[in-house]
């Protein structure tokens, strides 16, 4: 009777049980698992007797997430593993709509596009980051032992995250990860060595949590609670920063703790609002912001490294962004400190703009599935020509990695061609709106698309364009650069090693 049978299933057993594509999760090979089984049987995909994948724009992505699929079913939700400090939820975590675009609108605001662009704050902090850390850290690679050679994927990771945290706690309360070679390892080791632990709390989490607190028995090794408990302690400690910031009567522009200051305030008015005896907004505060930060600096660091690498073994396109960057004024050299050109001149430049999108695309920080919940009544799934009844409380998501393989859209899918982004210019409309819009999905879309979008792009492009406006990139060793296969993929490797040779023309 279940009418996930009429679904091509994805293996023999799925329809009859859970236990094959628990199977295939805890062996990491999730995302690899649903291309072939798109490729092979089209797009819409029985996973288990409740749940299904889908791969297409009409009657997918627009129905699920434009729709507002729930991200729980009422008794469980997948992203409530993201709660941090012992359970305290967040925006990303919250499965219910409700309270989740109460907190969204709290925050989109200091997100968007336009406040970015024009924010004194993020760009006093980001002048700050890239000519008082960045560069400098980049130049002290030539007194190394093997000179100019770097670990870029950590270096970059620093760079998202002294950016993320500068703007949402203000420069003198945010990170300091590129100036503490130290503090950057400490950290990168304590948040990587969690990454391969999520698969049973995520997916089992009763049975994990009873497995512990009756048997004692862990399937998550005590050292990942050490590390989250780390990782807490320290935004913590930020946020007192920043809160003690804004208690002072006079700050500098660039110690402003925007996201910090607008959060708490509007917490606050909430919990006013609503006659909260609720006082003690710091756990919340907390555990948002942790989030935020995780969220931008990771998935932003993910997508810098691909670019580098990319551009390391595309050397004519390194070469003509090299000359694209010659363009700008002042051009960002250390000698031009403390200015740097307009976030909107940044953002104009359409070779940057075709390289962080095509990476964006080919190598999505977040190519998993994001899983959603039918809502009670059903819907109707799958293309025109062939729709799905699926009946209410059904698991079903759809993933960048496979929406960005479309050959349809992106002819040659698996290459990386930043000229497909600089041909649309002369495309017609339909074209341009599938590439841009319908199909390009690495931050998502719906009401739970990636607050933080605007200023991944505004950091990233800064960063790489500060990279090679000063020097020129190679690849030392590469090993270990292929994605997981995970929800959010980084490099198999931490290390990935660029040569740095100094650009001839500014540097
Ligand atoms: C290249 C960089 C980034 C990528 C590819 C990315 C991607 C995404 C995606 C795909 C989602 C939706 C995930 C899902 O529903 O399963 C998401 C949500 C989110 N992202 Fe990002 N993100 C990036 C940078 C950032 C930054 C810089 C921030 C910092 C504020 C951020 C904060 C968030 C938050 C808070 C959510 C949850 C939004 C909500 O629940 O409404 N992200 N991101």
């Amino acid at each position: 009777t279940n009418p996930l049978r009429r679904i091509p299933a994805a293996h023999p057993l799925a329809p009859f049980t859970a236990l094959w594509i628990l199977s295939i999760r805890w062996r990491s090979i999730e995302n690899a698992t649903l291309k072939a089984a798109h490729d092979k049987l089209g797009p819409v995909v029985c996973l288990s007797p409740s749940e299904v994948s889908v791969n297409c724009v009409k009657g997918g992505i627009r129905e699920v997430y434009m729709g507002g699929f729930e991200k729980g079913n009422g008794r469980w939700g997948w992203y409530e593993f993201f709660e941090n400090y012992k359970g305290v939820p967040n925006m990303f975590s919250t499965s219910a709509n409700k309270i989740h675009s109460t907190r969204k609108r709290m925050l989109s605001n200091i997100y968007s596009k336009s406040v970015l662009a024009s924010s004194p704050a993020l760009l006093a902090q980001t002048s700050s980051i890239i000519y008082g850390r960045f560069l400098p850290a980049l130049s002290s690679t030539f007194s190394h032992a093997e000179p100019g050679v770097l670990n870029v994927y950590a270096l970059l990771s620093g760079a998202t995250m002294d950016i993320v945290t500068g703007y949402i706690f203000g420069l003198a309360s945010g990170s300091n990860l590129l100036s503490d070679p130290k503090q950057l390892d400490w950290f990168l080791d304590l948040y990587n060595s969690r990454r391969s632990f999520t698969f049973w709390p995520q997916e089992l989490p009763v049975l994990t949590s009873i497995l512990q607190s009756w048997f004692r028995y862990r399937l998550v090794p005590s050292f990942v609670d050490t590390a989250n408990a780390e990782i807490e302690k320290w935004t913590e400690n930020m946020c007192n920063g920043a809160a003690a910031v804004l208690r002072q009567p006079k700050t500098r522009i660039e110690d402003t703790p925007v996201v910090y200051q607008q959060l708490s305030l509007a917490l606050l008015k909430e919990a006013k609002k609503i006659g909260s005896e609720k006082t003690d907004l710091i756990p919340s505060i907390a555990s948002e912001v942790l989030d935020h930060l995780a969220a931008g600096f990771d998935t932003s660091g993910i997508t810098l490294v691909y670019v580098v690498h990319e551009l390391s073994t595309h050397l004519d396109i390194q070469a003509r962004l090299q000359a694209e960057l010659l363009t700008l004024s002042p051009p960002i050299i250390p000698s031009s400190a403390p200015t740097l050109p307009d976030p909107k001149v940044i953002d104009a430049l359409p070779l940057l703009h075709a390289v962080v999108w095509e990476t964006l695309r080919l190598h999505s920080a977040i190519p998993g599935p994001q899983p959603r919940f039918t809502p009670a009544q059903g819907c109707h799934l799958g293309p025109e020509e062939q729709t799905y009844f699926v009946p209410g409380g059904v698991r079903v998501s759809a993933s960048a990695g496979l929406l960005h393989a479309n050959e349809d859209v992106y002819e040659r899918a698996e290459e990386w061609r930043p000229e497909r982004w600089l041909e649309l210019e002369k495309a017609e409309e339909e074209k341009k709106r599938d590439m841009e819009s319908r199909w390009f999905w690495a931050f998502g879309s719906g009401g739970r698309m990636c607050v933080g979008s605007h200023l991944a792009v505004y950091q990233m492009k800064y960063i790489v364009a500060a990279l090679y406006s000063n020097y020129t990139t190679t690849i030392f060793d590469d090993t270990g650069i292929e994605q997981s296969d995970s929800y959010t993929a980084p490099p198999k490797s931490d290390v990935i090693m660029i040569q740095l040779a100094k650009h001839v023309k500014t540097g």
